[in-house]
């Protein structure tokens, strides 16, 4: 599939690093000379953020193109993304331009952040509002307003590369996000320019607190919360006259002149310009992919759509006869002051073959929550070579033993080009949840793996039965 984005700024930068790492070829239409370079520096952080919210490794990575000709760009796109800058007479410039290029069932959309369709379309073109989020390639959401089957074939294909598509209902001013979003800037603008809080202030305001609760649940279920065992009926019984107070100076917009630019952004410079735009955005990626990580424990926003779509990722199938029960790439948070993979997470990537074995032979999550499972007893672990972050890692489980309470596994890992990089050899026993000691598994479990057993019988296993400290030996 091909995506083409026009206008590789900011948010088209994000975009291709998006449909890229999804496994989508992207083609680039952007005037800027120095587009390659931004895009580049875009998709490198991308490249270190993205496969870290996952445990799965993401399609392998599409093709990159640049174009100097935006219908070169276009032609033979599924998804056209236009993303220059915000001025509704660009806009009509550019769309009936991608529109001429692209084909009937091409989706057209657009980045705006505040334009109504009908004002994108009235030269007659049929895009839609694709509203991403800074940055597109971590934040899921993208509001979709427009033409109804339109919106909906474009939603099928965001979730496609895990994104969270929100149909709005009816066309409004600034959707729905950035209305909210409005709302708190100009109230943080009247704080500064009245002299009340710094820039710094504000954000501590919001990084402290409310900004954490909105990650996990949003607006109305957090003050749901708020109103105590009577809900939310109580909590606007207590808050609801507020609303008559001045505790907003919503629509008394501060005059926008160069007084409030100074302002504003002298007080940014004071509390970050230390940083380069580029080590923030790396300090932001990873603080956001570690809440993602966080909230895929529970489902809760984002964390339940990279888990979703994890899910729905294509099934591993095998190597060497073997099948592969991990394949996933190292994030860097696995990586040590050594520049390499840490020891522990080469059992961490076994551990996690492991658990995905005992699903395939019936001993996932349900057959634990009734109260069995394999407990592990021992491990030998060979390094045998580095591992760096973002590799391609993949691990083949073979059946060693796999008789009564015992479950003897070969783990190998294999880097991207083939190449074996360690082997973990795990010795686990049957254990009832209950009493805490060895059992032996359901028949429907035991009778599974007898088969696996079977059928890696004959395989070559070398480097297992090994012991610390033991000499190579020369090969007969
Ligand atoms: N920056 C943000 O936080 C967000 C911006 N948006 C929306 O995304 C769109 C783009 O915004 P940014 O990426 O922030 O702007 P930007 O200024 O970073 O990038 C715009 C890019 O468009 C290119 N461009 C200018 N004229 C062009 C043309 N005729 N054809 C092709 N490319 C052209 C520029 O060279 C530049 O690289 C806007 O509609 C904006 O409202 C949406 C979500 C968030
Ligand atoms: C400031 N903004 C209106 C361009 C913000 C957005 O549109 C979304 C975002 O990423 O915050």
């Amino acid at each position: 599939m091909k995506a083409a984005i026009i206008g590789g700024g900011v948010i088209g930068g994000g975009w291709a690093a998006r449909f890229l790492l999804n496994g989508w070829d992207v083609a680039i239409f952007d005037p800027d000379p120095q587009a390659e370079r931004k895009i580049g520096e875009v998709i490198a952080n991308a490249r270190r953020a993205l496969p870290a919210l996952y445990d799965r490794a993401l399609p392998p990575e599409g093709a990159l193109t640049f174009h100097t000709d935006m219908a070169e760009a276009v032609r033979g796109s599924a998804w056209v993304q236009e993303s220059v800058p915000e001025t509704l007479a660009l806009k009509h410039k550019v769309l009936p331009a991608i529109a001429a290029a692209a084909g009937p069932d091409t989706i057209i959309g657009s980045s705006t952040s505040g334009f109504k369709p009908s004002e994108l379309n009235a030269a007659g073109t049929n895009a839609v509002v694709a509203h991403p989020f800074n940055p597109v390639y971590l934040l899921p959401l993208v509001e979709l307003v427009g033409d109804a089957a339109t919106c909906a074939r474009a939603a099928d294909i965001l979730r496609g590369i895990g994104m969270f598509p929100l149909i709005v209902r009816k066309e409004i001013d600034a959707h729905i996000a950035d209305r909210l979003l409005e709302a708190v800037w100009r109230e943080a603008l009247w704080l500064v320019k009245d002299g009340i809080a710094t820039t710094e202030e504000i954000d501590e305001s919001i990084r402290m607190a409310f900004g954490i609760r909105w990650a996990q649940m949003g607006l109305f279920e957090t003050y749901r919360i708020a109103g105590g065992e009577a809900g939310m009926k109580h909590f606007m019984a207590q808050f609801g006259p507020a609303l008559a107070w001045p505790w907003t100076k919503l629509m008394d917009v501060p005059e926008f002149n160069d007084e409030l630019v100074d302002l504003i952004a002298s007080q940014s410079d004071a509390q970050s310009g230390h940083r380069s735009i580029r080590e923030l955005e790396r300090l932001r990626d990873d603080n956001v992919v570690g809440m993602i990580r966080a909230l895929r424990r529970s489902g809760s926003g984002a964390g339940g759509v990279v888990r979703a779509h994890e899910e729905a990722l294509p099934d591993l199938g095998e190597q060497g006869g073997l099948p592969i029960t991990v394949s996933r790439q190292v994030p860097v948070t696995w990586t040590d002051y050594n520049g390499h993979m840490n020891e522990t997470h080469y059992l961490e990537a076994a551990s996690l073959a492991t658990d995905r074995f005992m699903e395939m032979i019936g001993a996932g999550p349900d057959y634990v929550a009734a109260g069995r499972s394999y407990f592990t007893v021992e491990n030998h672990i060979r390094y045998l070579d580095e591992i760096h972050a973002g590799e391609r890692l993949t691990v083949t489980s073979q059946v060693l033993a796999g008789q009564g309470k015992k479950l003897h596994l070969f783990h190998r890992l294999w880097h991207g080009d083939g190449t074996l990089a360690a082997t973990v050899e795990t010795l686990l026993l049957h254990t009832d949840l209950a009493t805490r000691r060895s059992s032996l598994p359901q028949t429907t479990v035991a009778d599974a793996l007898a088969e696996w057993a079977a059928r890696h019988a004959d395989l070559p296993a070398e480097g297992a039965g090994r012991f610390v400290g033991q000499r190579d030996t020369a090969p007969a």
